[in-house]
């Protein structure tokens, strides 16, 4: 009988009430974009306000798009707890630099050699599969997850157009470590809807209880 439990993300929060809906809808992490041409973007002393709603168990993730190593200090003092996500073309050292745990994303554009993205990364924490936009990401896309291959070394975070309605075929045809959506669970960018951050959640439980059932 499996008992895994797919880990949520919920990211690209901005507003208190969305932060309420996603910790009551039972999202482990939520993410901050702190990249200024987001859409989603958060000032330092909103990632402060907003990371601190957070009851225990449930992780500020810290987004950064190539960003200055004064803003990543600024962000993890705001929010000491924060996982950090990695969303540009940060290199290895670059990740590491800061001392902390972190999250590196893979713009799975077509011919991407995970495995060998992944020899690069050996002290992430976990790769955030994304599908390749412009604009680096949140763009609600999905990428081909037949491109995953097995063996992935790194916890895998499966990320990239999800939704209610997609997210029990992601999660059954890749058994990601966890999942990640922003778009799918919007009225606008940056703006989420409550009901829509519930059945996400709601629909990531039916995947694994379908998961565990067909094991039994
Ligand atoms: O969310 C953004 O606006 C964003 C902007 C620039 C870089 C990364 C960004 N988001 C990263 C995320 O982790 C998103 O959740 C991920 O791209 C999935 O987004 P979506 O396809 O909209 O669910």
């Amino acid at each position: 009988m499996s008992s895994h439990r797919t880990r949520i993300k919920i990211c690209g929060l901005t507003r208190e009430e969305d932060v309420d809906a996603a910790v009551a809808a039972g999202a482990d992490a939520v993410g901050f974009v702190l990249y200024e041409r987001s859409p989603r973007h958060v000032s330092i002393a909103r990632l402060a306000a907003l990371a601190k709603r957070l009851p225990p168990f449930v992780t500020p993730v810290c987004l950064f798009v190539n960003a200055s190593p004064d803003l990543i200090d600024e962000a993890v003092a705001a929010a000491p707890n924060a996982l950090l996500q990695f969303h540009g073309d940060e290199g290895r050292e670059q990740c590491e630099q800061p001392g902390r745990p972190y999250l590196r994303a893979v713009r799975m554009a077509p011919g991407v050699d995970l495995l060998d993205f992944a020899s690069g990364f050996p002290s992430a924490a976990g790769l955030l599969l994304d599908a390749f936009v412009e604009g680096y990401g949140g763009g609600g896309k999905v990428f081909d997850w037949s491109q995953i291959p097995s063996g992935v070394p790194l916890p895998v975070v499966l990320s990239g157009g999800l939704n209610p309605a997609n997210v029990i075929d992601g999660v059954m045809h890749v058994r990601p470590w966890a999942v990640d959506v922003s778009s799918g669970v919007e009225q606008a960018k940056g703006i989420k809807d409550a009901v829509l951050i519930r059945r996400f959640c709601e629909a990531v439980r039916e995947a694994d209880a379908r998961i565990a059932n067909a094991m039994t």
